[in-house]
């Protein structure tokens, strides 16, 4: 458009010059045309006096005397040359005195006023052939023009003058021939600026006073002067009109013919076209804005439109991401449903299905009370709808029912779907099955709060009943009280068999304890071979509580002693039972399962399968024996082990050899026996080092004996811990040791008891060959209380059995006893094994075993442990069969 507006402006501004150019030649054409005429008008009038001053020279006969027929003629030619020109108003002539020799006009003319006169008399003494002059006649009351020619005669000499005066309305009719456009002017002005001649008229003034009026219009008297013709463009002072005045002058007279065309129709063609072609830029314009605008409007629409179809894609695809996350949430491991307002199905998840086990299609359109177990009643649906009604949700645990009939129960949450004014539109629910959380969280129960084992209730919550129990004493009249059950030789046999049938024993345990407990008692196990009964209500008096839980108590261990049968085998089992009173609840549950648990050391103590109140004596004892443990640590440096000498005597009560046995000169206990020290050392792993000490000793005193020729066939029997037995080293020491002390390893015979066997027997075995190839002997300790299992007897380097004292003591109290000692006997016999029997108390028993083959016998019927004084005075008195 702009491009348009500067092509348009240019080729206005060059119609414009050009209209103006040809306005210009226009005017000076004209102008130079009624220039043209008007000089030939003058032209005429000079010709005329011309003529008239011949003629009138002629007439003149010799001065100036003025022949009549010559002045005839003359008279004849001015009123036919005033005929023709009828602007001439009046011809006079004048003598060259200056005198008016002839005239036609008013009295006295020419020169009748001053400014004729004047006229005349510069014109006389100018050198000018002819002259004019404008003035204003006074009489006329007009103004007139005075035209002046000299007269020659035919020498040539100055004869006067002849003048003309011209009605200067002449030019006025004469203009007021030439037809004019619309703005056009025309008018005569002389060198002067007078106007001598106008059309149209001077507003405002008449022709007469109008005419001999100085014009006022610098611009043309600037170039009225000039020969050529001149174009001014101005606003005419006459009428007020714009003009392009062309400015032509006559030739060789002081007038000038200027034309004007107003501007106004000289430009109105190109107004005009300004006018069209501002139109119809305009236009253009205006549609060019308007298909703009449209344009713009569309572009703005087109990208309001693109931005609001991203806007919608965006929308669009958040709401898809929103159905999409919808639908993943809707898919989630909670089962969900959506009703309707009036409580009817509307959708339902994957979730739900296998809940509820209902398929979609078989509950859409239905009310979700299908669902329902029966298991609540109206009032507790009453709640909940209230609920969802007054709050919005409700939330709690509903036991429902799946498609095939099973109840169970789910975390259901119901929320209303509310429009923005609070109408309901509809209810979402979610199911959570709880029955696995349940499982869950009945398994995580389990696993805290009982053995998995046994099935038993563990430790944790055996304490946290007892706890309660303990409370609940502090403020009722009725007795509580806690038993510790310890497995006798249990170790033993799990040793032997093996983990897994010790697992398995000491689940039919658990049942045997379970089944002899009353339902109210809780029974736990405590770990190992240990459980623990609760009992609670036992009466009100400690007597009562004391008689009842001593009554389960031994129900329990007679339950314990009958044999156990895993498979094939028989297993004879008994149980050490400790008991306390809760009595007045002022214990804590700490101290009252320690008081327990010693009162089981008591009833171990006391030879087992029995069972032991709690006792304050029994307190001393355990404090004693964490002195013990710590005494025990300073009992080698300190010097204050002993080892005694039991002898081991033959058939003919020969001694034969002894065994070492340990003993411990306590500062303040004196001689502590060995057993009631070395299982702490053995839980303390002390035994390691006290062990070696015992070989060492034991060792020396073999050395020294066999320098004496009555005990130098003495063996040393010396107890080997399994700790002990299993150190790495074992070896390498005791071979360090019979280097040191110079002993015969023939005669050393160390007792391994058969646990030494149960966990590495190949070790052991390695073990056992590697000090075998040395010379040392082996005796299997304590045999037949264990597994004493057949199939390593004969695969192990051992020498010797030894009966258990505890058979042998008691061989005339059980036949069992007696059983298993002839067993032995006769396995070892077999084996091709010596059997000693030790524990032997009575000749009876000596008897006994000789009858059933024994041959070596131990027990205090020949000798206690001695110390070695004693030993060395007893040996100084008996037979020694290994003397020589
Ligand atoms: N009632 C009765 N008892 C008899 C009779 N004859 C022997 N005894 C006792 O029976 C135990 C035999 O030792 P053990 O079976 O190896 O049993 C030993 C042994 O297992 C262990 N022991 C003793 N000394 C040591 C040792 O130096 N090292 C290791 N590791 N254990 C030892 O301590 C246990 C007990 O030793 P002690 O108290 O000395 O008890 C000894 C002995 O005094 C008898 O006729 N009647």
């Amino acid at each position: 458009m702009l491009g348009l507006l500067v092509v348009m402006v240019w080729a206005l501004m060059e119609r414009y010059e050009r209209d103006l150019d040809e306005a210009r030649d226009k005017t000076l054409a004209h102008g130079e045309l009624v220039a043209e005429w008007a000089t030939g008008a003058f032209t005429s009038i000079d010709n005329t006096l011309s003529g008239l001053a011949n003629l009138f020279a002629l007439s003149l006969e010799g001065g100036d005397r003025i022949d009549e027929p010559l002045v005839e003629a003359f008279e004849t030619l001015v009123s036919q040359r005033q005929r023709n020109l009828p602007f001439l108003d009046a011809i006079g002539i004048i003598g060259h005195t200056g005198d008016t020799l002839y005239s036609t006009g008013s009295p006295g003319f020419p020169g009748h006023d001053a400014g004729e006169r004047a006229f005349i008399r510069d014109f006389l003494q100018s050198p000018e052939a002819a002259l004019e002059s404008v003035y204003w006649d006074p009489e006329a009351g007009d103004h007139r023009m005075l035209y002046l020619r000299r007269m020659f005669d035919a020498e040539g000499r100055f004869t006067g003058v002849a003048a003309a005066r011209l009605d200067l309305f002449f030019f006025t009719h004469a203009l007021q021939r030439i037809q004019l456009g619309a703005g056009e002017s025309i008018a005569f002005i002389d060198s002067d600026m007078r106007l001598i001649a106008r059309r149209p008229g001077v507003q405002g003034m008449s022709a007469t006073e109008a005419l001999g009026m100085t014009v006022d219009a610098p611009a043309v008297a600037e170039v009225i002067d000039e020969p050529n013709g001149h174009t001014v463009i101005l606003t005419s002072p006459l009428d007020g009109d714009r003009r392009i005045f062309g400015i032509s002058r006559l030739e060789g007279l002081p007038f000038s013919v200027i034309v004007g065309h107003s501007t106004a129709s000289v430009l109105a063609d190109w107004r005009q076209k300004v006018m069209v072609l501002t139109l119809g830029w305009l236009t253009i314009a205006v549609l060019g804005l308007f298909i703009l605008l449209h344009y713009l409007r569309l572009s703005r629409t087109e990208a309001d439109l693109h931005r609001s179809e991203e806007q919608l894609w965006e929308i669009n695809r958040s709401l898809q991401a929103e159905l999409r996350i919808a639908d993943m949430a809707f898919d989630t491991h909670l089962g969900m449903f959506i009703t309707d307002a009036q409580g009817i199905i509307q959708k339902v998840n994957r979730t739900f299905e296998s809940i509820t086990g209902y398929g979609a299609e078989e509950v859409l359109g239905r009310n979700p009370r299908l669902l329902n177990s029966g298991r609540h009643d109206a009032a507790f649906y009453r709640d909940m709808w209230t609920t969802i009604h007054s709050r919005g949700s409700w939330q709690g645990e509903v036991w429902n029912r799946r498609k095939n009939g099973d109840t169970y129960p789910q975390w259901v949450t119901i929320s209303a779907v509310r429009t923005d004014s609070g109408e309901t539109t509809h209810y979402v629910a979610t199911l959570s099955d709880m029955t696995l959380r349940r499982a869950a969280e009945q398994e995580a129960h389990r696993l805290a709060f009982y053995d998995p084992l046994t099935g038993l209730p563990n430790r944790r919550m055996m304490l946290d009943r007892a706890d309660q129990a303990i409370h609940k004493a502090r403020h009722s009249e009725h007795q509580g009280a806690l038993m510790f059950i310890d497995l006798d030789g249990f170790k033993h046999i799990n040793d032997s068999l093996g983990h897994q049938q010790g697992d398995e024993l000491l689940q039919r345990v658990a049942e045997r304890v379970a089944e002899a407990s009353r339902e109210s008692d809780l029974v736990a196990r405590l770990g190992g071979d240990e459980f623990a009964v609760l009992l609670e209500d036992l009466g009100g008096s400690i007597d009562e509580a004391s008689k009842v839980a001593e009554r389960v108590a031994s129900k329990l261990l007679g339950s314990l002693a009958e044999p156990f049968r895993l498979g094939v085998d028989r297993y004879q089992l008994s149980g050490s039972i400790g008991i306390t009173l809760l009595d007045d609840g002022s214990q804590s549950v700490e101290d009252c399962l320690q008081q327990a648990e010693m009162a089981m050391y008591q009833a171990k103590q006391a030879g087992r399968n029995t069972l032991r109140f709690f006792d304050p004596v029994m307190q001393a004892v355990a404090v004693r024996r964490a002195m013990l443990e710590s005494d025990l640590r300073q009992a080698v440096s300190r010097d204050q082990l002993r080892l005694f000498y039991q002898p081991q005597v033959d058939e003919r009560e020969r001694i034969t050899g002894v065994e070492a046995l340990l003993r411990w000169e306590h500062p303040d206990y004196g001689m502590v026996p060995p057993g009631d020290f070395i299982a702490v050392a053995e839980e303390s792993y002390l035994i390691v080092t006290i062990g070696a000490w015992v070989l060492e000793t034991a060792c020396r005193q073999l050395a020294r004996w066999s320098s004496e020729p009555d005990k130098a066939g003495l063996t040393m029997a010396v107890n080997i811990s399994p700790h002990q037995f299993q150190q790495p080293d074992f070896v390498a020491d005791l071979e360090a040791i019979l280097d040191r002390t110079g002993a015969r390893p023939q005669r050393l015979k160390l007792e391994l008891t058969e646990s030494v066997f149960m966990e590495e027997p190949d070790v052991a075995k390695a073990t056992m060959n590697r000090l075998r190839a040395m010379g040392i002997r082996f005796s299997l300790d304590d045999f037949g209380t264990g597994y004493s299992s057949l199939s390593y007897l004969n695969r192990l380097p051992l020498d010797q059995l030894k009966i258990d004292q505890s058979f042998v003591r008691t061989l005339f109290k059980d036949p069992a006893n007696r059983v298993i000692s002839a067993s032995i006997i006769s396995l070892g016999s077999n084996l091709g094994l010596e059997v000693i029997a030790e524990g032997v108390e009575t000749q009876a028993h000596c008897d006994w075993l000789a009858e059933h083959g024994c041959t070596a016998y131990q027990g205090y019927l020949f000798a206690r442990p001695l110390p070695l004084e004693a030993l060395t005075a007893l040996l100084e008195r008996s037979t020694c069969a290994a003397g020589h």
